[in-house]
C-alpha cells in the first residue's frame, strides 16, 4: 500500500503488484472540493507518475459534472493550453491511461486501468519505482530547493497553501521584487512563481539577451551604465504588460522613477536585508558579476560591505515605494533568533505571501 501526503489530505494506492494479481485499477480518491481547489497538487501528483516515466492522459468524460473546468483549471496552472500539448512536453514512453470519474456526488476517482499498459513497460511493474512517499519530493525540485536552501516538508506546505489562498486576490497580477544586490530576489522569486504557478524572470538575463548576449559586468565596462538603465527600464516596461509573473529586477531598479510607473502595474515587494548579511553574501559567491560592487579595494566581505553601504544611502527611500516590505530582521525575531543566516528562502517566500495579502486586503 502506498500512502502519498498531498497537502493535508492522502491518496491511497494499492502496490502494483496487487494491481496485477487481482487485475484492477490504480485507485487514487481526491476529495472533490480539494481537487478543485488544488489543482497544482494533482498536478505535482502527476508530475511524479511521469517522472517514473508513465505516459497518462485525463479522458473527457461527459458524465462529470465540472470536468471541463477542471481540466481548464489544470492546464491553466500548467501553463500548457491542452493536455495533448503536456504529453508531448513529457515526452514519456509508458503508457497509462488516466480516467476521470464520478462515483459518488462529493468525490472523484482517477482510474489507472491496467489492461491498458502495453506489453514492456517495465517501469511500472518495478514496486520501487512507485515510491512517492511522503516527504517533500512530492513537491517540484525548484520550489523546495534553491541553491543549496532544502525546504522543510512543513515549509512546503505552508507555502503552497498560502499561494492558493492568495491567488484570487492577486487576480494574475504581476509581483516585482526588488532590493539590493544579494537581498535573494533571485532565490526567493523562482520559489514565489513555483508556488504561485507563475513565470519566472530575472530582469538582469532579459538585458543581458536585449544587449546580444553580452553579460551585465561587460554592459557596463563596454557601455556604461546609462546603457543598462535604459535597457533595464525598456525590460521592464514590457514585462509590466504581462500577467502572472515573478521578476526579479536589478537592485538599482528602484532608483528611476519611471520603473516605478510599470512596477505598479504589479505588485512590488522589497526584500529588506541587513546590510551585513548582504555584504558576507555577496563575499561567498565573488564581487565579479556585480560591477558596481567590483572597484573597491580590499577583501571581498570589506569590499561589497562598504560600497553596499553608500548604494543604501542613495536608495534607502526608494525601496520603501514598494507595496510591501519583507524584512528578515523581522522574520528572525519571528523565529526566535537574532541572525537572519537562518532564515531560509522558504520562510521568506511565504511571509512575502503574507505581506502580499495584507497589501491587498487593506
Ligand atoms: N535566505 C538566504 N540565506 C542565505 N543565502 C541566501 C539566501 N537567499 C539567497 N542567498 C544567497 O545569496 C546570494 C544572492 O542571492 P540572489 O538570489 O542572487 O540575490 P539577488 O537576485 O537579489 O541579487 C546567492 O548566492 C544566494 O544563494
Ligand atoms: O544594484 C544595482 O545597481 C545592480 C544590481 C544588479 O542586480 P542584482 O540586484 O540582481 O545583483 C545588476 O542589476 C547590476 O549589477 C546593478
Amino acid at each position: 500500500m502506498l500512502i502519498v501526503n498531498l497537502n493535508y489530505w492522502h491518496i491511497e494506492c494499492h502496490s502494483t503488484r496487487e494491481i496485477e494479481r487481482e487485475e484492477t485499477h490504480l485507485c487514487i480518491w481526491f476529495p472533490a472540493y480539494c481537487f478543485l481547489r488544488r489543482p497544482n497538487a494533482l498536478f505535482d501528483f502527476l508530475s511524479n507518475l511521469a517522472e517514473l516515466k508513465l505516459r497518462f492522459y485525463i479522458e473527457e468524460d461527459n458524465t462529470l459534472e465540472k470536468s471541463r473546468e477542471m481540466e481548464a483549471k489544470v492546464a491553466q496552472s500548467l501553463q500548457f493550453s491542452t493536455w495533448n500539448d503536456l504529453e508531448k512536453k513529457r515526452k514519456p514512453n509508458g503508457s497509462l491511461h488516466f480516467s476521470l470519474r464520478s462515483r459518488e456526488q462529493n468525490r472523484l476517482q482517477i482510474l489507472i486501468p491496467s489492461h491498458l499498459q502495453p506489453t514492456g513497460t517495465a517501469t511500472w511493474h518495478k514496486p520501487e519505482a512507485l515510491q512517492v512517499s511522503c516527504s517533500y519530493r512530492n513537491f517540484p525540485g525548484s520550489v523546495l530547493e534553491s541553491g543549496s536552501f532544502p525546504a522543510t516538508f512543513d515549509e512546503a506546505m505552508i507555502l503552497k497553501n498560502k499561494a492558493e489562498d492568495l491567488e484570487p486576490y492577486l487576480n494574475g497580477r504581476c509581483i516585482f521584487l526588488v532590493g539590493m544586490m544579494g537581498s535573494g530576489k533571485t532565490t526567493v522569486g523562482r520559489i514565489l512563481s513555483d508556488a504561485l504557478s507563475y513565470s519566472f524572470f530575472d530582469s538582469d538575463a532579459l538585458i543581458e539577451q536585449a544587449v546580444g548576449g553580452t553579460s551585465v559586468a561587460e554592459i557596463f565596462k563596454l557601455y556604461g551604465e546609462g546603457l543598462f538603465r535604459d535597457n533595464e527600464t525598456e525590460v521592464l516596461r514590457k514585462l509590466s504588460t504581462m500577467h502572472r509573473l515573478v521578476v526579479s529586477t536589478g537592485g538599482g531598479a528602484v532608483i528611476r522613477p519611471i520603473n516605478w510607473k510599470y512596477m505598479r502595474k504589479g505588485i512590488s515587494v522589497w526584500l529588506d536585508v541587513p546590510l551585513e548579511a548582504l555584504a558576507r553574501r555577496i563575499a561567498d559567491v565573488g564581487t565579479e558579476s556585480r560591477p558596481l560592487l567590483h572597484q573597491e579595494p580590499g577583501d571581498a566581505y570589506a569590499k561589497a560591505f562598504k560600497r553596499l553601504s553608500s548604494l543604501w544611502e542613495e536608495r534607502s527611500e526608494a525601496y520603501a515605494n514598494a507595496s510591501a516590505r519583507v524584512s528578515l530582521e523581522n522574520i528572525a525575531a519571528k523565529l526566535g533568533t537574532s541572525d537572519v543566516c537562518n532564515v531560509t528562502p522558504t520562510v521568506i517566500a511565504i511571509e512575502a505571501l503574507q505581506q502580499i495579502e495584507s497589501f491587498l486586503k487593506n
